[in-house]
């Protein structure tokens, strides 16, 4: 693994307030949220593509920005992929990103969503499950839709040493989990702060819901890197179902890459 470079001091005060609060109160009620904070971030091109080929890992960000997302993984109690992700990716999903002001590295809970357990017998040879064993991560939580538990045998032998979380899918809209739901449950295993960082599939998913149900955003903020690239049409895009405005919008320009701020309202209720 190649080192991160020193983490670019603008960079603190330009994130800071798109990152969960320490402790998440709810204004109105002055009681903790059900919902934990959710930060949507991930690198495109300038075509809005996250990869140039379906299933094929694609570097868009410079270290610069490695280091950012190490960053604001630091902040985040649970990192969040899809099972696509997953298999392409073979990722660590650990935090690398050590603060001077803290003597250990945050250990930060990688989050698989598989609803039909794709992730198997893949685990075991996972850089994943190495980055857990070596002490350098956490062991992941997969959701796994309800119905498979009795249709997967090896999901038993994984089940005995990893948690997994049940949740049915809304068989009524293409077999896809409500993400509140997901959240919620989330929510129940004091995982106060969701940092999602794809794949193409789940960006889509969580954006889409984004413009279909206003008055229930789950994301908190947007964190997008944007590297000068175009990785042309047969590249994989990101692009929500309808279109979608943003709201207290930043910008901040490295060395390569830019990086926009946002939140997906202006009145975001749950803050
Ligand atoms: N540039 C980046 O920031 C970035 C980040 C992550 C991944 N990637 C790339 O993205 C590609 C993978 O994307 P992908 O779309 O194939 O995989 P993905 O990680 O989005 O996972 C897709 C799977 O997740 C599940 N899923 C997604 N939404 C769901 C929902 N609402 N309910 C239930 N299940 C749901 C389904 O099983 C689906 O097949 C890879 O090439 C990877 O390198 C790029
Ligand atoms: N910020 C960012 N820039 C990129 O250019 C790129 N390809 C990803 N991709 C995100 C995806 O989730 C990867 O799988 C993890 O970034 C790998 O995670 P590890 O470093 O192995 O923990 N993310």
């Amino acid at each position: 693994m190649a080192p991160l470079s020193p983490l670019a001091p603008t960079l603190i005060p330009f994130l800071d307030r798109y990152l969960p609060p320490t402790t998440k109160v709810n204004s109105e009620t002055g009681l903790n949220t059900k919902l934990p904070f959710v930060t949507l971030t991930y690198a495109q091109s300038l075509d809005s593509r996250i990869s140039k080929a379906p299933g094929v890992q694609t570097v868009i960000s410079h270290l610069e920005t490695k280091t950012m997302t190490h960053y604001i993984r630091s902040k985040h109690d649970a990192i969040l992929i899809g099972i696509g992700t997953f298999l392409a990716d073979d990722p660590g999903l650990n935090c690398r990103f050590q603060s001077p002001m803290e003597q250990k590295v945050h250990l930060i809970r990688p989050v698989i969503i598989d609803p039909t357990f794709q992730l198997g017998a893949k685990y075991e040879t996972s850089r994943l499950r190495k980055t857990a064993e070596e002490g350098l991560g956490l062991p992941p939580i997969v959701v796994v839709d309800s119905l498979v538990l009795n249709q997967n045998p090896q999901i038993n032998t994984f089940c005995q040493k990893h948690r997994i979380i049940l949740i049915d899918l809304d068989r009524n809209s293409e077999a896809r989990f409500v993400w509140e739901d997901v959240f919620a449950e989330l929510g129940r295993q004091t995982l106060n702060s969701v940092m999602v960082e794809g794949g193409a599939s789940i960006i889509e998913s969580l954006l889409s819901c984004a413009t279909s149900n206003e008055d229930t955003h789950l994301i908190n903020s947007l964190i997008i890197t944007i590297g000068p690239v175009f990785l042309g049409k047969s590249g994989v895009e990101v692009s929500p179902m309808n279109e979608l405005r943003l709201s207290e919008v930043n910008w901040w320009k490295g060395i390569r890459d830019s990086v926009v701020c946002a939140r997906l309202n202006k009145q975001d209720h749950r803050s």
